[in-house]
């Protein structure tokens, strides 16, 4: 646990001073954020990931996309180090943020995480009431004044759509809440500690057709506030909300990055023959 100052919530530290239907910038900027060079990952002496270099821009919706087992998750994770607590993975290469080195052992990674937030394919609530999903996170970054909490908390309920449909009943179970509903209060809950970088691993997949388009607008509506990176199966929400689409692909049983670029290149006009066969369905 750390403390830290709480600062005032206002347009000033322009922090949560968006509403949800407010998007962010239409063009994102194409600066890179998550700079990724000849990176290399182990299970035990099982090679997963070989060789991948690639830039993630900043405030961009960049896809990762590829059949099964060619390591989207395990480069998802990487980026927040979720990786370390795997017995036995290994590393090898250099992911930056911001130009700072990752894995640099003077890292605070607590505060690496902090500035990430991660949603998951199955909507992970906590077992507590609404209100307390997203105050647990705070309090545990020592943010407890109570009205500065209060704010955040109906603010990320804003961000997601979610503030109306719950405002009178934050006390009630978050399991009570519609699968949808559910990943919209963990997008708000990652969002509670103003992240920079959003990682989402196949945020749509385990709801209905309904609930996934609602999630999948959000995200699209996060475009530009956050740098996001979503590891989908489904292409044609990677075509409708991605800026840029990373494609992976296993070669010699390891995954490796076949192409990266616009989405709209990779769609409509890949320069590799296997993103044409994938994309268009005959290979994968
Ligand atoms: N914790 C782990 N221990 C050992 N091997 C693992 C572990 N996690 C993943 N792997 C292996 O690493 C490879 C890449 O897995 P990963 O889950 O990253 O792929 P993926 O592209 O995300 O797959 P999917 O689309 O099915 O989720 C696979 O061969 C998988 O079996």
């Amino acid at each position: 646990m750390h403390s830290e100052p709480e600062q005032p919530i206002s347009p000033a530290n322009n922090a949560y001073t968006l509403g949800p239907m407010q998007a962010g910038p239409v063009c994102c900027d194409p600066q890179p954020l998550i700079q990724v060079d000849n990176f290399s990952l182990h299970y035990g002496v099982k090679p997963a990931l070989a060789n991948i270099t690639l830039d993630i821009y900043r405030g961009c919706i960049t896809a990762l996309i590829g059949p099964s087992g060619c390591g989207k998750t395990s480069f998802l994770s990487s980026i927040n180090r979720l990786t370390d607590l795997i017995p036995g993975c290994r590393i090898t290469g250099r992911i930056r943020i911001e130009g700072n080195d990752i894995h640099d052992p003077s890292l605070n990674v607590q505060a690496l995480r902090r500035q990430i937030g991660m949603v998951f394919q199955k909507p992970t609530p906590f077992p507590l009431s609404i209100h307390r999903n997203i105050e647990l996170p705070l309090h545990e970054h020592g943010i407890t004044r109570r009205a500065h909490t209060g704010a955040i908390i109906r603010q990320v309920l804003q961000d997601v759509g979610l503030w109306d449909e719950v405002h009178d009943r934050l006390d009630a179970p978050a399991l009570s809440l519609s699968g949808g509903q559910q990943q919209r209060l963990c997008i708000a809950r990652a969002l509670a500690l103003n992240p920079q970088i959003l990682l989402m691993d196949e945020p749509c997949s385990a709801l209905d057709p309904i609930a996934s388009g609602v999630v999948e607008d959000l995200i699209s509506r996060l475009r530009g506030r956050y740098t996001i990176v979503i590891v989908t199966h489904n292409l044609a929400q990677a075509r409708r909300i991605a800026n840029y689409a990373a494609f992976f692909w296993v070669r010699g049983h390891v995954g490796r990055l076949v192409e990266f670029g616009h989405c709209r290149q990779i769609f409509e006009s890949p320069a590799h023959e296997l993103t044409a066969a994938y994309v268009n369905g005959a290979r994968g």
